[in-house]
């Protein structure tokens, strides 16, 4: 038996929204959302202790071994309030446990969208990070109300004091309110939820309004199809409607309403400032888009909601199935994923070294080793990802503009400009290692655009710097160099002319297209050196000799060359004239000209992983830890 949920979730009815709480937990990745959340459906008894397990709402198995929130998940809650003058007033709390990382930004700012008051959650031990400062201007955008909570106050290292003042500092208000708890052990959460029900304001909608509810997620479940999940801002959704979706059109008949508690529920009805899903029996993924507004047919509304700004990709990569007949397995997996992620961008490409794969847009690096293991573990395909670039907008002299979002298309004319995306990044240090920082930045082509000391000892510096420069390491650098104290978050911030050129490598004289890189002037000779190398210890010896080189247009910057392996032709004779010999060697000569003329290097497919992965060399795949 699940636990008895407030009796509006089951009735035919809604339930009344002045009861109804939507929130949000923000907070710098790590300060223990998932954790306060899994308390949170403790304490409200809506999961059982016996089936209580850490970051239970982190449901795909990456997201459990990596310990990170990727996906955005809504629960709703009973909760009576315990204690003061409103005791015993009942409420419906719906929780939208939202990611920290910066790489899915998109998601909380969706998920909030949904709520009406977000629980701002930092680290006691921590203090503000850069994705609170984030996370907590999204949230003044969407003019939600913020509880300040400090987490973690258990551990010895906890400064509630201290950090309760520079949140004070931060957002207004008294020091004295921000709530103190431990997710780890429980203390506090009560109060923090009583809390919830007293400083939020319930949702706001018109009951008698055609019905209308904002998708703000998506997902594709093999058993049951789509699943939509929605909030409900004016009207009323009851399982026996036909739904029309405003963007196309299209309607559809509903199969199943309900709640997610933390599993799934069925309902009769879903009312003003309600967070549900819808089952429609759709199996085409792009029927249910994310920011579409879901009306009733026979009763539909006429402007649909405000939707949500599309995400744009930052981070191209092509994908290719190491097996070509994988090839069509992956595109029906993007499909899927797609569906899920709104971000996710991709078209059909070839490559010459690489055959068929798809020319994927993502967030960042993180987003894109997500894809990359969800394609291959979910849907068992075994990938290859090409080096990640920016995307490039070039004019040439004749007034083309061309927008590149794979090196190997960058315009080989005279080009007059060439632009790339900038961010506006924000760095938080503690004052040491200010000078760190400067000069990581400055060595990434930043440009410093001021500074701010947030308390006596943790400084903010914000910069202009070129997204090519920081998608690659500069997370780990900036760590490294702060001994794990900084924090970073950025946001595009436009684009900036820049002097770029296109490096090729070519492999016995062929360009090998999947190689190519856009980098800037000063950089590319380092580039084009340390790639070579790279593939000289990672392409085999072959019967012939094959020079590596780097170029630029026909300038070549780098050269390395993979000797032959000789084969010992005179091995068999003994003594014997010399002619003879030299017709022999003459021979091997040739054989070795026609290989160089016909043949073709063969490079094993580590080679290209190891080499394309990552700039550092390691072999390691990009972004991994
Ligand atoms: N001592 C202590 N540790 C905590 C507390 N809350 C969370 N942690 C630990 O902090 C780490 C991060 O907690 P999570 O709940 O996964 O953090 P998160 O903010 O959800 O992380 P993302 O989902 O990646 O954004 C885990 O190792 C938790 O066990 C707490 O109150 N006390």
């Amino acid at each position: 038996m699940p636990p008895t949920l407030d009796p509006g979730a089951n009735a035919p009815g809604a339930t009344d929204p002045a009861r109804i709480r939507n929130f949000g937990i923000i907070a710098h990745i790590d300060h223990g959302k998932s954790t306060l959340a899994d308390r949170m459906l403790q304490l409200t008894g809506v999961v059982d202790p016996r089936q209580m397990r850490a970051q239970y709402l982190d449901r795909m198995d990456i997201e459990r071994e990596r310990g990170i929130t990727i996906k955005s998940q809504a629960v709703r809650m009973p909760w009576t309030i315990r204690e003061g003058d409103r005791a015993g007033e009942q409420a419906v709390l719906n929780m939208i446990d939202t990611p920290g990382h910066v790489d899915f930004t998109y998601e909380v700012s969706r998920s909030l969208a949904a709520c009406e008051g977000a629980i701002l959650l930092v680290d006691a031990a921590q203090g503000i990070e850069a994705q609170t400062l984030a996370n907590l201007y999204l949230a003044l955008e969407n003019d939600l109300r913020i509880i300040p909570v400090l987490n973690k106050i258990d551990l010895p290292a906890a400064q509630p004091e201290k950090y309760a003042e520079e949140l004070a500092h931060l957002i207004g208000g008294d020091p004295a309110d921000c709530i103190r708890v431990s997710g780890k052990t429980g203390e506090g959460v009560p109060y923090l939820l009583d809390e919830i029900v007293r400083q939020f304001t319930p949702p706001v909608g018109d009951a008698d309004a055609p019905a209308r509810a904002m998708i703000f997620d998506s997902v594709y479940d093999v058993y049951r199809g789509v699943v939509t999940y929605v909030r409900v801002i004016d009207g009323l959704i009851s399982a026996r409607d036909r739904i029309k979706m405003m963007s196309t059109g299209a309607v559809h008949e509903l199969l199943e309403i309900g709640v997610i508690s933390p599993e799934m529920q069925k309902a009769g009805a879903l009312g003003v400032g309600e967070v549900g899903y819808l089952i429609t029996g759709v199996k085409d993924v792009r029927q249910s888009r994310v920011g579409d507004t879901v009306t009733i047919n026979s009763r539909p509304a006429t402007q649909a909601l405000g939707g949500y700004k599309d995400p744009k990709p930052m981070v191209y990569s092509g994908l290719y199935p190491i097996d070509g007949s994988d090839y069509p397995n992956l595109r029906e997996a993007l499909d899927k994923l797609k569906l899920n992620d709104a971000a996710l961008d991709y078209e059909p490409e070839t490559s010459g070294a690489l055959g068929f794969g798809f020319r994927c847009g993502f967030l960042g690096l993180l987003h894109l080793e997500i894809i990359r293991e969800r394609l291959e573990r979910e849907y068992n395909l075994d990938l290859i990802s090409t080096a990640p670039n920016v995307v490039y907008r070039a004019n040439t002299e004749d007034g083309q503009e061309i927008v590149v979002t794979n090196p190997s298309e960058y315009p080989t004319g005279k080009i007059a400009e060439v632009y790339e995306p900038t961010v506006r990044a924000t760095v938080l240090t503690p004052n040491d290692y200010v000078g760190a920082v400067m000069e990581l930045c400055q060595g990434r082509r930043g440009s410093l655009l001021g500074m701010d000391y947030l308390s006596a000892d943790r400084v903010e510096l914000r910069y202009t710097l070129p997204l090519a420069e920081i998608i690659f390491d500069f997370f780990d650098q900036l760590k490294s160099r702060t001994k794990g104290y900084a924090s970073l978050d950025y946001e595009p911030s436009g684009e900036q002319a820049s002097d770029l050129v296109k490096v090729d490598i070519l492999l016995h004289g062929e360009p090998v297209d999947a190689f190519s890189a856009i980098v800037h002037k000063d950089k590319a000779y380092n580039y084009g050196v340390s790639i070579a190398a790279k593939l000289r210890n990672l392409i085999p010896r072959q019967q012939f000799e094959v020079p590596i080189q780097a170029a630029i247009g026909s300038r070549v910057i780098a050269r390395e060359t993979i000797r032959a392996i000789r084969k010992d032709v005179l091995a068999k004779c003994y003594g014997g004239d010399i002619s003879r010999k030299r017709k022999l060697l003459e021979k091997q000569k040739e054989g070795k000209k026609r290989m160089k003329m016909v043949g073709r290097v063969e490079v094993p497919q580590e080679a290209f992983i190891a080499a394309l992965s990552s700039d550092s060399g390691d072999g390691k795949a990009p972004g991994k830890k």
